[in-house]
């Protein structure tokens, strides 16, 4: 299958690819074939499998950044060529399906669900459902999506599903005005997938440009929208040379975020952040500053230049 124009522009950033490598026959033989439809009972894949998949993908990713950094060519096609051996984002996916399953940790949105549940049984919720914008969605029928609460705007890289559209967020259009935006977005372990912390830091700025202005909320609802819903793998905040919950707060204010909820669990941290102000950008920079020593610690990060 030939990379859709998206993808090819996505590749060319230095992203992760997203064109499916031909099923080789006995490549994919113990592991779950194709992807595991969320209605039915998913293949497995042992728990060590699925996370040994993403590291060794995000790991590659991180190294094919730098190969494009230094404009060597030949070691991003061999990187390239390593990824798309391993599965490739289909692989990447298929496994994180995996850790949404009930026994292994569960589906993130359920966190959300539980924080918001006050809004939901308050007078004002009769004012109708919300808009949500889920990036990175896998599913159609995670704990959200089944609430009815919201309604639901999904996107991906590479699309698993007819009612998740197939966009990198980084290029959506920003919206006209407020019609266009959103009440919450969910970044659910996506902003860990972007290789470079200063794109990561981009990603964080541009959501406040698809939330509506805080002005039109009171009550309960301002107390939880607008929001962004965050969850990272737990160890890039409790294990991070350069990142933890202080550093990650300070940055979040610094681009209007308020933290309204958060929890940190052995595999994920969860964060409910509000939107408290109009404002577009940051309003101080954050460089990539060694906040923790030791040898065991990790080296994600997030800046703000
Ligand atoms: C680990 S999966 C997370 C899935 C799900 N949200 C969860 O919590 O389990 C990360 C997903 O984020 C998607 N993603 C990463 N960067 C993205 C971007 N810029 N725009 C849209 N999707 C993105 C990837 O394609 C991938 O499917």
């Amino acid at each position: 299958m030939a990379p859709k124009k998206e993808v090819v522009k996505y590749l060319a950033a230095g992203r992760p690819p997203t064109a499916s490598r031909p099923k080789k026959k006995g490549v994919v033989k113990n592991l779950a074939a194709g992807r595991p439809p969320t209605a039915t009972k998913p293949k497995s894949l042992a728990r060590k499998t699925t996370k040994s998949i993403i590291n060794k993908l995000h790991l590659l990713e991180k190294r094919k950044v730098q190969a494009i950094k230094k404009g060597d060519s030949a070691q991003v096609v061999a990187i390239e060529a390593e990824i798309e051996a391993l599965g490739g984002i289909e692989k990447y996916q298929e496994a994180s399906l995996q850790g949404q399953r009930h026994d292994r940790g569960g589906d993130s949105s359920s966190v959300l669900m539980e924080w918001v549940g006050p809004y939901f049984s308050s007078e004002e919720y009769k004012d109708g459902r919300l808009r949500m914008l889920e990036v990175g969605a896998l599913s159609t029928k995670n704990v959200c999506a089944q609430s009815n609460h919201f309604d639901i705007t999904r996107i991906d890289l590479n699309s698993q599903e007819p009612g998740i559209l197939e966009q990198d967020f980084m290029a959506r259009p920003l919206p006209k005005d407020e019609l266009g935006k959103f009440d919450i977005i969910s970044l659910s372990l996506v902003l860990n997938f972007v290789p470079d912390h200063k794109d990561r830091g981009e990603m964080l700025v541009r959501t406040t440009q698809f939330l509506t202005s805080p002005k039109r909320f009171s009550g309960t609802t301002a107390a939880f929208f607008p929001s962004l819903f965050l969850v990272l793998p737990a160890p890039c905040v409790t294990n991070s040379r350069y990142l933890d919950e202080e550093r990650l707060t300070a940055i979040m204010e610094s681009i209007g975020y308020q933290m309204v909820e958060s929890k940190t669990t052995q595999r994920l941290v969860y964060y409910l952040w509000r939107r408290t102000s109009d404002q577009v950008g940051h309003d101080k920079p954050f460089k990539k500053e060694e906040i923790r020593s030791g040898s065991t610690r990790n080296n994600f990060a997030i800046t703000l230049v």
